[in-house]
């Protein structure tokens, strides 16, 4: 199975990185429009595998679509990350050109490619992928809520003294400082109410936290992170090639589900061979559902800023 990632910095250097030491691709080309940039790191990669023992051939191209043809997922992560105080919304004047741009080299070579959003204002940048690609919406997946639910995760683990693993957790709505949705309610320690162990108070800052995990770690690092990023699109990858039938919280444009309609978000999807498979339709109690509402309506706006650039 052949897989592509466009964009080979922080992030989609990782992906690759990541879907290499998996092993489940057997060619994963990457691509970036800086001269040499996707070369190296191809290479680099490549001088690890008999280290990292993965068989799959990684190979760079500066800009050269004809490279990526026939690739059955192709990730993409080009565009600018934020710096620190900035939204991820803010990004919406560089990125949407850039994003636009790609698809349309990508569908050239691989008409029948599984998208995976990962650049932002990632919401916006799904839709956009969408209404100018023309793709059929399973084939139009955004990568956000894999990466929040981690943190999610994370930061129940830290206020429980666990180990991450041992937690589950899932948020919704969008990928935003402001509009994501991490569902307390249904998270759980080993199959236990994280409610019936966490006051509401540490729950309440367990949530406040995970809806600035990016911001805080743009922060610290000056730039966006990259490795649960770059291993929260592997996973979206991994999923879709191996038609796993595995529930991730991906932005799906919606057709009624969740009360909503033209628009993509963050919901609970079911990830297969066909990339979107199913939506699941969770039951959201009325304090959720205001929440995802006004989630979708911030997204709307976003969406409004596209109309110069599908026209
Ligand atoms: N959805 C998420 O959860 C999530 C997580 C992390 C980062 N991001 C976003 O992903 C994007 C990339 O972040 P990063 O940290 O990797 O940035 P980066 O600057 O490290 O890498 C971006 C790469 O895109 C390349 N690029 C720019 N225009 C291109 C084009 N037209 N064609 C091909 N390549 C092009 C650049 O040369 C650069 O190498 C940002 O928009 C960031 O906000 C999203
Ligand atoms: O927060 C960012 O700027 C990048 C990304 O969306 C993230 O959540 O890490």
């Amino acid at each position: 199975m052949k897989v592509t990632v466009v964009g080979a910095g922080n992030v989609g250097a990782t992906v690759a990185n990541v879907i290499a030491l998996k092993g489940f691709a057997s060619e994963l080309v990457l691509l970036d429009i800086k001269e040499g940039v996707s070369e190296g790191k191809a290479m680099d990669m490549m001088q690890t595998s008999h280290m990292m023992n993965f068989d799959t051939t990684i190979v760079g191209c500066t800009n050269d679509y004809s490279k990526t043809a026939d690739s059955s997922v192709v990730v993409i992560t080009s565009g600018i990350p934020r710096k620190p105080g900035m939204t991820r919304e803010q990004l919406i004047g560089t990125n949407a050109g850039i994003v636009k741009s790609v698809v349309d080299q990508v569908l050239q070579y691989s008409p029948n490619a599984i998208f995976v959003i990962i650049s932002n204002p990632m919401d916006t940048m799904t839709y956009l992928a969408l209404k100018a690609s023309g793709v059929p919406k399973n084939r139009i997946i955004g990568m956000g809520g894999m990466l929040d639910s981690s943190r999610f995760r994370y930061y129940l683990s830290q206020a429980l003294g666990c180990t991450p693993t041992d937690v589950d957790g899932m948020v919704i709505g969008g990928h935003g400082d402001k509009t994501m949705i991490p569902l307390a309610r249904f998270a759980t320690y080993k199959g236990i109410p994280v409610s019936q162990l966490l006051d509401k108070e540490t729950i309440d800052k367990v949530v406040a936290d995970t809806m600035v995990g990016g911001a805080t770690l743009t922060g610290l690092l000056g730039t966006s992170a990259w490795y649960a990023p770059g291993a929260a699109g592997a996973t979206v990858v991994e999923a879709i090639v191996t038609d796993a039938k595995k529930l991730i919280p991906c932005c799906a444009y919606l057709e009624g589900e969740y009360g909503e309609t033209d628009v993509c978000v963050g919901v609970p999807v079911v990830l297969g061979k066909n990339g979107i498979e199913k939506i699941v339709d969770v039951k959201l109690n009325e304090e959720e559902q205001k929440l995802f509402d006004a989630s979708v309506a911030a997204v709307r706006t976003m969406n409004a800023a596209l109309a110069d650039v599908l026209k």
